[in-house]
């Protein structure tokens, strides 16, 4: 049988298939080969016989990606939470967050928090921008707080039928849209810590919780010191309007930098391309030239 492993705890796995959650044990020959299965994997496992023993976790399906912090495998989107106020918004750590979760073929869906803090002016212009990440292909949802049910009602069905971690800046408001959008989260965090705390050798590990027929992870994501994880030359893939143009660049392995006769460059100029993308292009670009020489030695 088939199905996604949604819990580790000590040694046992709990898989969901369907609407059922099944616990089972890692197979012996799944640990000889080294693999731990972790949230998210897709996972073949030998159904419990009738004698109340439990069933075993035999293979680990490939993955499509798998994050460190928090571990999970298989992520479907992220919702970049980014606050609209109170971290004052910057589009430089929003293209970070887009630039991390691209590599790892993670889809971002911007979301916009602490919108009643802005007047109706900073509200009109912050939609400027977020109608330029729009086009760019991002989902956006840029709700005029307080929430709405209909944006409530839209948030949620971002959720159906994905795995969801919830990332951002810290203090953006993640957990306090988390709580909003699934109240039902913090109840089942809060029993599972209770519960945990009896037992001493209990480690605890990411847990995906079903709402509104998704998966959601209950940590929130990654530090921003590790967003830039690529290597030089290829920072501009990252960046899908780049690659919708770059075909019309003079020179093959055009930077979008010095280079003459740049379709990006030109699109930037033309307004077609934002030019706030393109100067973070620019200052991570340079960011990672700078700490090439690590990158080289951990590649040997
Ligand atoms: N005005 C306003 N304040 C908000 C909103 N959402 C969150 N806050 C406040 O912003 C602060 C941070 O919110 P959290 O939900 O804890 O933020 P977080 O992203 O989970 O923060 P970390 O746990 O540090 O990563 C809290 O004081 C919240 O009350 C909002 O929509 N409007
Ligand atoms: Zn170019």
């Amino acid at each position: 049988m088939q199905g996604q492993v949604i819990q580790l705890l000590s040694g046992y796995y709990d898989i969901a298939v369907g609407d059922q959650v099944i616990r089972t044990r890692a197979a012996g020959n799944l640990r000889q080969k080294k693999v731990s299965p972790i949230a998210g994997d897709f996972v073949e496992f030998t159904p419990a016989p009738d004698n109340g023993e439990l069933g075993y976790l035999t293979r680990v399906l490939p993955r499509r990606n798998a994050l460190v912090r928090p571990p999970v495998a298989n992520v479907d989107q992220a919702m970049v939470i980014t606050a609209a106020a109170e971290p004052t918004f910057a589009t430089n750590l929003l293209d970070r967050f887009l630039v991390y979760l691209a590599g790892q073929r993670i889809a971002g869906v911007i979301t916009v928090t602490k919108t009643d803090l802005l007047d109706d002016t900073a509200f009109a212009r912050l939609q400027a921008v977020m109608n330029g990440y729009e086009r760019i292909g991002y989902q956006v949802h840029l709700p005029r707080q307080p929430f709405g049910a209909a944006d409530l009602e839209a948030l949620r069905s971002v959720l159906n039928g994905r795995l969801t971690i919830f990332t951002g800046q810290t203090g953006a408001g993640k957990s306090t849209l988390l709580n909003h959008l699934v109240p039902d989260l913090s109840l089942a965090t809060a029993a599972i810590s209770k519960s945990l705390n009896r037992g001493k050798h209990t480690t605890r590990k990411t847990t995906l919780y079903r709402a509104y027929g998704g998966l959601v992870a209950d940590t929130p994501g990654f530090s921003s010191l590790e967003l830039l994880d690529v290597e030089t030359d290829a920072l501009r893939d990252r960046f899908p309007e780049f690659v919708a143009v770059a075909g019309d660049c003079k020179f093959r392995g055009c930077q979008h930098l010095q280079e003459p006769h740049c379709a990006v460059k030109a699109a930037v100029a033309a307004g077609q391309i934002m030019q706030s993308r393109y100067d973070n292009y620019c200052q991570f670009h340079a960011e990672l030239a700078a700490r090439k020489p690590v990158y080289d030695k951990k590649k040997r």
